[in-house]
């Protein structure tokens, strides 16, 4: 039996409205590999702030921008990050590195390195695959055969995170996500945007299951030409 055409998608959406939980579950089902572009910026992030680079200095930053080497596994049943060979997996996640991340990728020198690396990924993957980030449809991968933009009401996302992050008030989680948006969504280069032709998902009332359901379906009928 001939294996089908490999199918590109995109997924973005603000922080907290299920884009790692949906990508994953959706390339597994699917048979397709899975990127986590935010895991990329994590990852650069880190490598900044162990390296004693000056996150408040965007000069500082692009000069290093091409110095680490960031290697992305993309199973989803099982995604991996490295830099220089060191998996972080774990000290990307930290609030040291999701506090300064929007600074890092708001740096021009920093998203044409990162972007380059994911758009080669996206190339080699033999079956297809699900990219999630923040311009993804835009910017990355603006043939993407299929873009959706997820999102949720701030108190959605802010319920969901805090439940994660056990000890984490709702009331501060809400306020750090709306503050990583704000910064995402309004800087100079691929800011956090839904592509025109994105097919917008509010996840808010859905579960994940049914949010997953709903992806599938839009890219089984994408393959069958609908
Ligand atoms: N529809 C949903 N209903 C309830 N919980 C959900 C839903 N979607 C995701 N979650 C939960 O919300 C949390 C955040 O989801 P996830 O990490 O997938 O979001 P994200 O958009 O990738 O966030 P970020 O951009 O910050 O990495 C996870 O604990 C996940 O299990
Ligand atoms: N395509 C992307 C993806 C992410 N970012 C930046 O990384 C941060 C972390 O993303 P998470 O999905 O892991 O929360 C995010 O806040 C952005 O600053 C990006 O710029 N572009």
């Amino acid at each position: 039996m001939e294996s089908p055409t490999p199918v590109i998608v995109a997924i973005d959406g603000p922080s907290g409205t299920g884009k790692s939980s949906t990508s994953k579950a959706v390339a597994t089902q699917l048979g397709l590999s899975y990127l986590d572009t935010g895991a990329q910026y994590r990852a650069i992030t880190w490598w900044m702030v162990s390296n004693g680079i000056d996150i408040d200095d965007p000069a500082e930053i692009a000069a290093a921008a091409g110095k680490p080497e960031i290697v992305s596994g993309t199973d989803p049943q099982g995604p991996t990050i490295t830099v220089d060979g060191v998996d972080v997996a774990g000290p990307i996640r930290t609030q040291e590195v999701t506090s300064k991340v929007s600074a890092v990728s708001a740096v021009s020198e920093v998203r044409a390195r990162i972007t380059e690396l994911q758009r080669s990924i996206a190339a080699s993957a033999e079956q297809g695959i699900v990219v999630e980030g923040r311009d993804i449809g835009t910017t990355v991968l603006p043939d993407a055969d299929l873009k959706i933009f997820l999102t949720a009401s701030p108190e959605a996302r802010a319920a969901r995170r805090s439940g994660e992050l056990k000890g984490s008030d709702v009331h501060s989680t809400r306020e750090a996500l709306i503050k990583r948006d704000a910064a995402d969504s309004s800087r100079k280069t691929s800011p956090l945007a839904k592509a025109g032709d994105a097919v917008e998902v509010d996840t808010t009332e859905l579960t994940l299951a049914q949010v997953i359901e709903c992806v599938v379906t839009l890219v089984e009928e994408k393959r069958a030409g609908k």
